[in-house]
């Protein structure tokens, strides 16, 4: 995370500026408050006004806006509502972004044929998929997906280059879901069936689309005619694709 705050006093007014930056969440929050000063210890709030916003992924969100804060001494509290016993809503606005789980999927795309799994377990049983899955604590996405690759297929990738960030939204889950897509053209080995996916080529043209998450038919011509892409996927009943926007991008890193 990469933090900027400032403060500045001015004609009996205080004002704030800050910016925290996540690289990892593509995220950037930036505030601006301006209050006056408490007018005596036993009425420790002032008025202020606070404006918030969230920016992730290029799309930028109001994220508050408030009257009131109580101050005591050099803490402040982000409150909510009026009055000094105000709900404190957070003091680290890290805490007000929703959690992400990170994922990985790579698609082998080689002599105009792809290689698919059949999930034989778990999340996406009974669907053909690309290879992945979680980021372990300790590996970065990149190794995870080169991991999760040789896991479950037993090959390994020479030209593995992230394309894509696929956010899905569960209405059952309030954790995202973040999978970085990885393309592949060249890999060592030959694939074989595993514990978790059946491997088979499909040519581009006869991509079982009906035996694949649903959202899969909006991306992977995307992916398969060289381009990168950010992807957001709302769904019910975990497997019901109920809206979607996805955007042809410069740069996934
Ligand atoms: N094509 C496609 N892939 C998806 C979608 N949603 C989704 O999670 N995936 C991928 C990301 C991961 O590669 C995989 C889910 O990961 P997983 O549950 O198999 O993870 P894992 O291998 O670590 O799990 P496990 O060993 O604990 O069973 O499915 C989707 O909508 N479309």
């Amino acid at each position: 995370m990469r933090s900027f705050i400032k403060t500045f006093q001015t004609h009996g007014f205080y004002l704030a500026v800050g910016l925290w930056k996540y690289p990892q969440a593509h995220c950037t929050v930036s505030f601006r408050i301006c209050w006056t000063p408490a007018r005596n210890s036993r009425s420790p709030s002032s008025s202020f006004v606070w404006i918030g916003a969230i920016e992730r992924d290029g799309i930028k969100r109001l994220v508050a806006k408030s009257e009131r804060f109580l101050c005591t001494g050099q803490t402040m509290a982000i409150g909510s509502g009026e009055g000094t016993n105000q709900e404190l809503v957070s003091t680290n606005l890290e805490e007000t972004l929703p959690a992400r789980k990170l994922l990985t999927l790579v698609i082998i795309h080689h002599e105009e044929k792809v290689l698919l799994g059949m999930k034989k377990r778990g999340f996406g049983k009974g669907y053909y998929n690309g290879f992945g899955g979680k980021v372990e604590k300790g590996e970065t996405i990149e190794e995870a997906a080169a991991r999760e690759l040789e896991e479950e297929s037993g090959v390994t990738a020479t030209d593995m280059e992230k394309r894509g960030i696929l956010t899905f939204h569960f209405d059952n889950d309030p954790v995202l879901w973040e999978v970085h897509v990885f393309y592949v053209t060249k890999f060592l080995g030959d694939p074989y069936e595993t514990e978790e996916m059946a491997p088979s080529w499909f040519s581009v043209a006869d991509i079982p689309y009906d035996t694949m998450w649903a959202d899969d038919p909006l991306w992977y011509p995307l992916l398969l005619t060289g381009q990168r892409f950010k992807g957001d996927f709302f769904f019910t009943n975990t497997t019901t694709l109920t809206s979607h926007s996805i955007g042809v991008v410069e740069s996934v890193s």
